[in-house]
């Protein structure tokens, strides 16, 4: 039986895990939120999509809600603190301590403040490649109703993941962390892909 002090440090803020996050990235339409899906069925992760949060935020009726709308709607990223707030929040609230996060950091600004405010660095960064025309005909096909998801928009959108996101993917290839999946395959083909990495743990760089 460990002793009182073992004890207190145990619980204690020092030894505390921290949790194992994954980033994943790709650009609109490459297949994030198909993928993630998946890896939830069978690795036991907590999907989080940036988007997703901000979208939940504006249908809440929040103060941010308008601001937000606006920002999607042309294809730009919204301020780190808001997002953060919304993945630290979901973060807590789901109980896991593993978590996938589709769609960010989407930029340098994400990126640094995500670092900055929770000290988490991620396990490791998938990163779906996809051709811009398969990613245009997907999202011009995905029917979610979505109000970025026009021709206009989506040319806003592949205009910020060149210049603002991509950024960030060579950031963590720098650091060996980026594991790249041909995205441009069939779902179930794309999976086959993603399971190896989820499952050799992978340490080794891809790109
Ligand atoms: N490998 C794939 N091949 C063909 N269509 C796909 C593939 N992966 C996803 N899709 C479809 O493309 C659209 C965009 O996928 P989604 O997972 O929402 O991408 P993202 O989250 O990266 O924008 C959806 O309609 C989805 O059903
Ligand atoms: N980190 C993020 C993620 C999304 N967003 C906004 O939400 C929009 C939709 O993001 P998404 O991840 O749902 O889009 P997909 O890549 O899944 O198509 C982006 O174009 C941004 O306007 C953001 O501002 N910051
Ligand atoms: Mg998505």
């Amino acid at each position: 039986m460990g002793s009182v002090i073992d004890g207190a440090i145990e619980e204690g803020s020092l030894t505390e895990k921290k949790p194992t996050v994954v980033f994943v990235l790709g650009g609109p339409g490459s297949g994030k939120g198909t993928q993630c899906a998946n890896i939830v069925q069978h690795f036991g992760f907590t999907h989080l999509s940036a988007g997703d949060l901000l979208r939940a935020e504006i249908k809440s009726g929040s103060e941010n809600g308008t601001m937000i709308q606006n920002m999607i709607k042309e294809g730009k990223i919204v301020p780190s603190e808001v997002t953060i707030k919304l993945l630290q929040k979901a973060m807590q609230e789901s109980g896991n301590d593993k978590f996938l996060i589709d769609g960010f950091p989407r930029n340098e600004e994400n990126r640094a403040a995500f670092e900055a405010v929770t000290k988490i660095e991620p396990k490791f960064v998938l990163f779906f490649d996809c051709s811009e025309e398969e990613m245009e005909r997907r999202l011009l096909n995905r029917n979610q109703g979505r109000e970025d998801d026009n021709i206009e928009t989506i040319r806003k959108r592949f205009k910020v993941f060149l210049e603002s996101s991509l950024p960030v993917i060579e950031h963590y290839n720098a650091k060996g962390k980026v594991r790249k999946i041909d995205a441009g395959k069939p779902v179930e083909e794309v999976f086959e892909d993603v399971k190896i990495i989820f499952t050799s743990n992978s340490e080794k760089a891809t790109v």
